[in-house]
């Protein structure tokens, strides 16, 4: 097997379409998903590295993987639902704290999925585009809803978590730059999402190398993670 260069991270609560947006990017569909089990990996020839994509669960009961999924991570893609305001808090709350184990340029992408489902969403035109039978054809599209979570309240997050890593705003990316509303549905903005960031994380591929840094995930290693349940910046 190709050995990966760096690695990218998918954290987030279960059910927000972590997987979705993996599997839209990598198989161009929208297939049925099950909630995943502990973690999986996808890797992408991105110019000349070899990334690895990890998609983790967001069930509860898997939270203490987190960790060791994230190690030497390269950028973490912190995943919400823009219709569930609680898993943006999550975000802060549950999985920020298992990031710790991430390179230390790790970069951090907000992602806000199925904008397809909000009033102002996405556009449609690949609404149907690698859906599966079941899913496209299944009732027609549920009515649309106004948008819980607001781009402001991902960009608040951002630099929220670029104060708790003590980073200077103005050594990383803009906020504007790091935070992207999606559908895995319809692919909206997956494509930018994913490609921005292997772009970005090239220059950690090239110091992890230059220092010898492993990428490989190793379960004898895992140890609980801390928990940050009273948020991570107060
Ligand atoms: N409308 C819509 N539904 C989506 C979108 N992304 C995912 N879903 C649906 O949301 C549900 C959960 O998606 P998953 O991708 O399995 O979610 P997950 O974050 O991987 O969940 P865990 O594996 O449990 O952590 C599935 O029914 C998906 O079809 C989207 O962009 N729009
Ligand atoms: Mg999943």
């Amino acid at each position: 097997m190709r050995k990966p260069d760096g690695k990218i991270v998918l954290l987030g609560d279960m059910n927000v379409g972590k997987t979705s947006l993996l599997q839209r990017y990598m198989e161009r569909r929208f297939p049925d998903t099950v909630s995943t089990v502990g973690g999986a990996f996808y890797l992408k020839q991105w110019r000349s590295y070899n990334i690895s994509i990890w998609d983790t669960a967001g069930r509860e009961q898997f939270h203490g993987l987190g960790s060791m999924y994230c190690r030497g991570a390269a950028a973490i893609i912190l995943t919400y639902d823009v219709n569930h305001p609680q898993s943006l808090v999550e975000l802060e709350d549950r999985f920020l704290g298992l990031t710790e184990t991430a390179s230390k340029d790790c970069l951090f992408a907000i992602v806000g999925n199925k904008v397809d489902l909000t009033e102002e969403g996405a556009p449609e035109s690949l609404e149907q585009e690698g859906c599966s039978p079941g899913k496209a054809g299944s009732g027609g599209a549920p009515p649309r809803v106004p948008k819980q979570v607001q781009p402001e309240d991902a960009v608040a997050l951002y630099k929220k978590i670029l104060k708790y890593k003590m980073l200077d705003e103005k050594d990383m990316p803009a906020a504007e730059q790091m935070c992207f509303e999606t559908s895995a549905k319809t692919g909206y903005n997956v494509d930018l999402l994913f490609e921005t960031l292997f772009d970005m994380v090239v220059p950690t591929i090239l110091r992890q190398r230059a220092e010898g840094l492993s990428q490989t995930v190793d379960i004898t290693s895992y140890k609980p993670p801390k928990r940050t349940r009273s948020g991570c910046c107060a």
